[in-house]
């Protein structure tokens, strides 16, 4: 495939979808980084930072053993930080961490096929530092942990309790003779464990605690712990720390253990923005509104959408491309095999995948834009709005975490066999992200927390007062009735919300009815959970659809008219995918008839054939670089066979013609002397 000046050309089928796209496919790049001058930044970033030889291995990291694959992504883990030192503090100081912190996180995927140790340093400890420490601690500690001096981790999870964090063991005991908290782990399930990077990377961690003064306990706080020298790198002596061992993914994280025995900390160690221990060991509360000691939790929610976004779209970029170049069965008799995307099953499969990815995006950016607002808001005093971005973060982490989850695996099953090869990068973008699903908050739980806040906006709009911006919807659809059908856009938004509505009130009779028959609210919620979990999922499928669809007419508002008419098409789809996906509730909670179901799947089909010629160019509009997307299936080339055998060729088994192994078992077991 090689022409004769040496230049590798693009697979043919691959070349022709991109002649035929309808539109200029930087227009949808430039979109998608929100704007032209991002994307040169990006580009220019991208470009000098991934020049470097140090990002080709030569033995595939799955092919090592998991301390040699350990071993490999600290080496890459301590170049990475190095360019982001040294190069990248070019692109403005600290904001790299503000605007640029996005492309540091796709960058990093050319360095690490799996997870730097250092992924909790930059993404959990030093924001908590940030969140969590007065300005004073801040000076102390953030200049060290930026600069690489001090490397840490959060441990909240133990073994015994992740997701109920009032029931964390280890306790923090101040005693005010010597002016220091002692650090204790009373039991094997008061034992931290999960956090990324402190089996055997960091030095520091962030550890929550119960505090404990004057005889009384005063529930979990953050205290910033040095478990290991920084001289020697061992545990100092009452710490026992070490690594969890093989998961599903994340085997480049070193998830560790870490107990106490009665280890002292000084008291300024105690992160106090939200709380203080006077010398005395007197405890001043400073958080008014009780839950600030959970802002990281917030903030990586936040961040996690786009996480989710980001690789739902490079599963989506190889699974599009391969489906152009592989070529299977036979449509008709005797004619050629056609390219497998031209399956309109195939496209089902993948074009909601691409429209996914562009709806959690556009949400990840109001998202983020809307918490931006709650941080100014809590600077000025203001904790008003944390209830109701509580509830919005929490679904959106769960349900995007979920069906990114799930359809990156559908991208998987639309490769066939090769999908599974972990060469493709699809095995792995599915380990990482079926684990956000579990991490920083269960989806259930999560999704509880938002049914909680929904149930109490159906109380108040009951009780006439005004409501928040997110369930202001509840107040129009307040009273029973179905929802009239319309099959516009703005048509099943309001359906969405529709439905929502109506299974908020649905649960609310349950709870109610519950009650009367003598049981307690609890057990009453208790009973009603199957019914408040989908209640929050369809408040939180109402948002999306609703974001996506307002934001990408707002987005489009000066494109050409040939990208209006795609990005139109892509929001479609997602809206009618899931009125289809829905149907039943539709049918319970809004007038649609039988026959706008028809022409709900009639007109879902006709969008699938009108995105099929542009599906290359929305995918390559993604604009993610081989090196990131680390696939034999999705390069940009689509030189998909001469990969495969490429990185088979790599494999440590074909090293040698004959394995050892012949001559130490199969040959006796051939000759029966085993
Ligand atoms: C090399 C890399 C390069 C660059 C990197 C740069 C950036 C990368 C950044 C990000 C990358 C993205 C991802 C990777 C990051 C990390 C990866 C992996 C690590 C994972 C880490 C972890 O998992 S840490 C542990 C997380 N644990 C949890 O999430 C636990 C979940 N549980 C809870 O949150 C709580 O226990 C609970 C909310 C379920 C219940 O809390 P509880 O105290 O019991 O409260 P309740 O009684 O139920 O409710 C009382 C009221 O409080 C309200 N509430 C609860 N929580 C909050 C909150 N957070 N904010 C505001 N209000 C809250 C609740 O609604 C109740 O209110 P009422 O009015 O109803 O009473
Ligand atoms: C890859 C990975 C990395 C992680 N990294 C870190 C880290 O760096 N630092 C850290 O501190 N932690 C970390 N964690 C831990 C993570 O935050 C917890 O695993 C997560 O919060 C879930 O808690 P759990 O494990 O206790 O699950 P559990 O709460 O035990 O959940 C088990 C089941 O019980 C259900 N359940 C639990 N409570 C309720 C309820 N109230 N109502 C209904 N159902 C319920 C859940 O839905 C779930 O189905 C990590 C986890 C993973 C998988």
């Amino acid at each position: 495939m090689s022409d004769n000046k040496g230049v590798r050309r693009v697979n043919e089928d691959l070349a022709r979808e991109r002649a035929n796209c309808s539109f200029d496919v930087r227009e949808i790049t430039f979109l998608l980084d929100g704007g032209e001058n991002n994307t040169i930044t990006r580009k220019k970033i991208e470009d000098f930072t991934l020049t470097d030889e140090l990002l080709s291995d030569k033995v595939p990291d799955e092919c090592l053993s998991p301390k040699e694959k350990y071993e490999n992504a600290v080496r890459k883990s301590c170049l990475f930080g190095k360019l982001v030192k040294d190069k990248l503090l070019e692109f403005g100081g600290l904001e790299t961490f503000g605007p640029n912190s996005f492309v540091l996180r796709r960058i990093a995927d050319a360095f690490f096929k799996e997870i730097s140790p250092l992924l909790l340093h930059l993404g959990m400890f030093v924001p908590t530092i940030l969140g969590q420490c007065t300005a004073e601690q801040q000076s102390e500690w953030l200049p060290r942990a930026l600069s690489m001096q001090v490397i840490g981790t959060y441990a909240q999870t133990e073994l015994g309790h992740g997701t109920f964090i009032r029931g964390l063991e280890t306790t923090a005991t101040y005693d005010p003779e010597t002016e220091e908290f002692v650090l204790h782990s009373p039991t094997l399930s008061s034992f931290k464990w999960w956090a990324g990077g402190l089996g055997k990377t960091v030095n520091h961690c962030i550890v929550v605690a119960q505090l404990h003064t004057k005889g009384q306990c005063h529930g979990t706080h953050p205290f910033i712990v040095q478990i290991r020298d920084l001289e020697t790198h061992q545990p100092l002596p009452g710490i026992k720390v070490g690594e969890i061992g093989p998961k599903l993914g994340f085997n480049t994280a070193d998830n560790g253990f870490l107990g106490f025995d009665k280890y002292r900390i000084p008291r300024m160690n105690m992160m106090m923005k939200n709380a203080q221990i006077l010398k005395d060991g007197t405890y001043v509360k400073l958080d008014r509104h009780g839950k600030m000691t959970y802002g990281t939790m917030v903030f990586i929610r936040v961040m996690v959408v786009n996480e989710v976004a980001f690789n739902l779209a490079k599963a989506a970029t190889i699974a599009v491309r391969y489906s152009a170049v592989r070529r299977q069965s036979e449509k008709k008799p005797g004619e050629p095999e056609p390219q497998i995307l031209d399956y309109v099953t195939q496209q089902h499969k993948l074009f909601i995948c691409i429209a996914t990815a562009h709806a959690l995006q556009l949400t990840s950016d109001w998202l983020w834009r809307t918490f931006s607002g709650v941080v100014t808001d809590i600077k000025h005093g203001k904790t008003d709005s944390l209830p109701e971005f509580h509830a919005l973060s929490s679904c959106l982490k769960a349900i995007s975490t979920s069906d990114a989850a799930l359809l990156i695996e559908q991208c998987r099953h639309s490769c066939g066999g090769h999908g599974y090869m972990m060469s493709s990068n699809l095995p792995l973008i599915y380990s990482f992200v079926t684990a956000t699903r579990t991490y920083e908050g269960d989806y259930t739980v999560l999704l509880l927390q938002t049914a909680r806040f929904l149930i109490k906006a159906w109380e108040q709009a009951e009780a006439g007062k005004p409501l928040t911006p997110t369930v202001s919807y509840l107040t129009k659809y307040f009273k029973d009735g179905r929802v009239p059908w319309d099959s516009t856009s703005e048509g099943i938004v309001n359906a969405a919300y529709g439905v929502a509505a109506g299974k908020i009130s649905a649960c609310v009779k349950s709870i109610r009815n519950r009650v009367k028959t003598g049981l307690s609210y609890e057990d009453a919620w208790d009973l009603t959970t199957v019914q408040l979990v989908a209640a929050a999922e369809a408040h939180c499928r109402a948002v999306i659809c609703d974001v996506y669809r307002s934001e990408a007419v707002r987005l489009t508002e000066k494109s050409s008219p040939n990208v209006r008419a795609v990005m139109r098409q892509l929001t479609t789809l997602y809206l009618h995918y899931w009125a289809l996906e829905r149907i039943g509730d539709l049918l319970r909670y809004s007038a649609v008839s039988e026959e706008d179901v028809v022409a709900l799947q009639q007109k879902y089909e006709e969008l699938l054939a009108l995105i099929r010629p542009d599906a290359v160019g929305l995918v390559d509009a993604f604009d993610i670089r081989d090196e990131i997307l680390n696939s034999t299936l999705g390069a940009y080339d689509g030189r998909v066979y001469e990969r495969l055998m490429e990185e088979a060729l790599k494999s440590p088994l074909n090293a040698e013609p004959v394995n050892r192994s012949f001559h130490m078992y199969l040959k006796p077991l051939m000759q029966g002397k085993l």
